[in-house]
């Protein structure tokens, strides 16, 4: 597969009066032309950080402190403002948790799809109030709704309107945080059969982060498993089913119930994530690892690829097993 969007590298710090949180520590990955990505972790592990540092919402104090983000082989953190913004939408789009976020509250719906593709491409502006509409069905919401201000819609109605808005210019990736997290079950189910949907028909890339791991288990091709601003894992739906390797994605994993599996005991993860100003020195999981040894302690292991994937530890690594073996042997004499 062809890869649409390259992350090597990514650091993001904001400044806070106590000092700098890295939230996001040399993150890498890639997302393939039509593949559905996501990063899931625990609260604050630095997921949405990485995703607004992809498509340059983040605000002051956050800032971009290295790394390389390429989208379809342009480089994009050294765009200026002016030119990402006209990337921004027509090449890569952003579905975010709440529709009024997106969306601008005293304006018709109407209005806000025909500024968005008028905004790019200034010469369909007599074609935009069809487009306008045929928008609206895309995401099955009556035309008659083009007249509505947003906070005459329903919660699901907004959220459809968003990825409406979204597909508009047929982006190449649609960057969505939390997209469905607001809304209740059902029409959650609604909206996310609808994305799947589309996907299919557009073939777009998608960065997907939610909470719901189950949900990202079922929607993802691959997934990308941060712990304290750094990615530790990144491997297929289908190998995390069958065979999670790093010790934090086997206990993220086993704090959420199986709906289709055998009924099994949630354990969870003991203690909690580190403090982002001063993180250990070594791998930032250790102090909540079973199966920690002195080598963790000390370094962090870095990101290695391997059949099943990428992963960052030193179970899975020659250099880990090593140390292991000779500080068990140290240990028995
Ligand atoms: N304005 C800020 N100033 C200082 N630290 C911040 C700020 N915003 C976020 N952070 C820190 O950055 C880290 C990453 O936050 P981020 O929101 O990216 O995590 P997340 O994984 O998306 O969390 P959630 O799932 O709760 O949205 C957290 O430790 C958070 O405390």
């Amino acid at each position: 597969m062809t890869d649409l969007l390259e992350v090597q590298e990514l650091c993001i710090e904001y400044a806070s009066p106590r000092g700098v949180v890295r939230a996001a520590d040399r993150v890498s990955f890639t997302i393939g032309k039509g593949e559905i990505f996501g990063l899931a972790g625990e609260s604050g592990c630095g997921k949405s950080t990485t995703a607004f540092g992809i498509c340059r919402l983040l605000r002051h104090p956050a800032k971009v402190t290295g790394g390389s983000v390429k989208l379809d082989g342009t480089e994009l953190t050294s765009l200026t403002d002016e030119q990402f913004d006209r990337l921004r939408w027509s090449k890569m789009s952003i579905v975010l948790q709440s529709a009024m976020n997106n969306l601008n509250p005293v304006l018709r719906i109407r209005d806000q799809l025909i500024d968005a593709i008028v905004a790019h491409e200034p010469s369909a502006q007599a074609e935009a109030g069809q487009r306008a509409a045929a928008l609206m069905k895309l995401v099955d919401l009556p035309a008659d709704r083009l007249d509505s201000y947003p906070h005459e819609l329903s919660g699901g109605m907004r959220q459809r309107v968003v990825i409406a808005m979204a597909m508009a210019l047929k982006p190449s990736l649609v960057i969505m945080d939390e997209p469905t997290t607001a809304l209740d079950v059902v029409v959650q189910n609604g909206i996310i059969r609808k994305i799947l949907e589309l996907q299919r028909t557009f073939g777009f890339s998608v960065l997907f982060i939610t909470h719901d791991l189950p949900l990202m288990l079922e929607m993802c091709d691959r997934i990308g498993i941060m712990y304290a601003g750094r990615l530790v894992e990144v491997a297929s739906r289908s190998q995390l089913l069958k065979e999670p390797r790093h010790p934090y994605t086997q206990g993220l994993l086993n704090s959420f119930p199986s709906l289709s599996g055998p009924r099994t005991r949630l354990t969870g993860i003991p203690g909690s994530p580190p403090d982002l100003i001063r993180p250990p020195a070594g791998c930032k999981f250790e102090p909540r690892c079973a199966h920690a040894s002195p080598h963790c302690r000390s370094r962090e292991p870095e990101m290695q690829a391997d059949a099943q994937g990428q992963i960052a530890c030193y179970l899975y690594s020659k250099e880990g097993v090593y140390d292991e073996v000779s500080a068990s042997s140290e240990r028995s004499r």
